[in-house]
């Protein structure tokens, strides 16, 4: 048996403050929620102190993708926030990935909080097969190319890796027990995929070896969003 509120991560993927704050009140029983760029880019970091007021784990997801110098400003200055996780893509390349983690963990630690956890992005998981060989031009399998970001990634002291659930048993494989699997891509059989490309079901996800699935649409563009989220606690409450 797993529990949904120990395991489903539901972004807050709306750009006002007070539909976030609704989605919040609608979903008391979810404990880790995420910020991503259309709420962040939309009104800043102010949604961050009412979640911790809350007592809500946070996961600030800003997909980070620069040169070492100013990714390793961005994540100190993340550091600060007291969150939980944060994203920067694995194709930052090994310098970007050590200074950003070295300043994350520093940049909290002057702010007094414990070291968030980062995470790279391995392969979208919008994106398929074709795209990764004709638009990308990455001339490797994709499962083989989302298995050398994370390890890319584990080897440049990163706590873990955003990948599709569906290269999730390969990547706990490889990478070990310590390392966190985080997977979106994940779609109840009654949900619509939508423009993910690489998606497995809620228990599929669990059993392949993600600890944490990321979770949006199905539940928050449902017409009720409380009983999309009591179905996956449902699904997951049977394994
Ligand atoms: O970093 C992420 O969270 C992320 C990485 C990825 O490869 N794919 C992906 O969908 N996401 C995020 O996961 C969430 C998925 O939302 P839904 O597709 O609505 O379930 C969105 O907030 C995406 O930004």
């Amino acid at each position: 048996m797993v529990l949904a509120a120990e395991k489903v991560i539901v972004p807050l993927d709306v750009s006002r403050e007070e539909d976030a704050i609704a989605l919040l009140s609608q979903l008391p029983e979810v404990q880790f929620w995420k910020v991503g760029l259309e709420l962040f880019v939309s009104t800043g970091a102010e949604i961050l102190p009412t979640l911790k007021d809350r007592q809500k784990r946070i996961f600030l997801d800003l997909k980070l993708h620069d040169i070492p110098n100013t990714v390793a400003g961005a994540c100190r200055a993340a550091g600060k926030y007291g969150i939980d996780l944060l994203t920067i893509h694995a194709t930052c390349g090994r310098k970007a990935l050590q200074a950003a983690k070295t300043a994350l963990v520093e940049g909290a630690a002057e702010a007094g909080y414990p070291p968030p956890k980062l995470i790279a992005i391995t392969l979208l998981t919008s994106l398929n097969s074709r795209d990764l060989a004709f638009d990308l031009k990455v001339p490797i399998e994709l499962p083989e190319y989302a298995l050398q970001m994370a390890v890319l990634a584990k080897e440049s002291g990163l706590d873990g890796a955003v990948c599709s659930p569906q290269e999730a048993a390969q990547l706990r494989q490889v990478c070990g027990d310590e390392f966190l699997l985080v997977c979106p891509g994940v779609r109840p059989k009654w949900a619509e995929t939508g423009d993910q490309s690489r998606t497995f079901t809620p228990s599929e996800a669990i059993k392949a070896g993600a600890d944490y699935l990321v979770i949006g649409r199905p539940i928050t563009a449902a017409t009720n969003p409380q009983e999309a989220w009591a179905k996956i606690g449902d699904e997951l409450a049977n394994i």
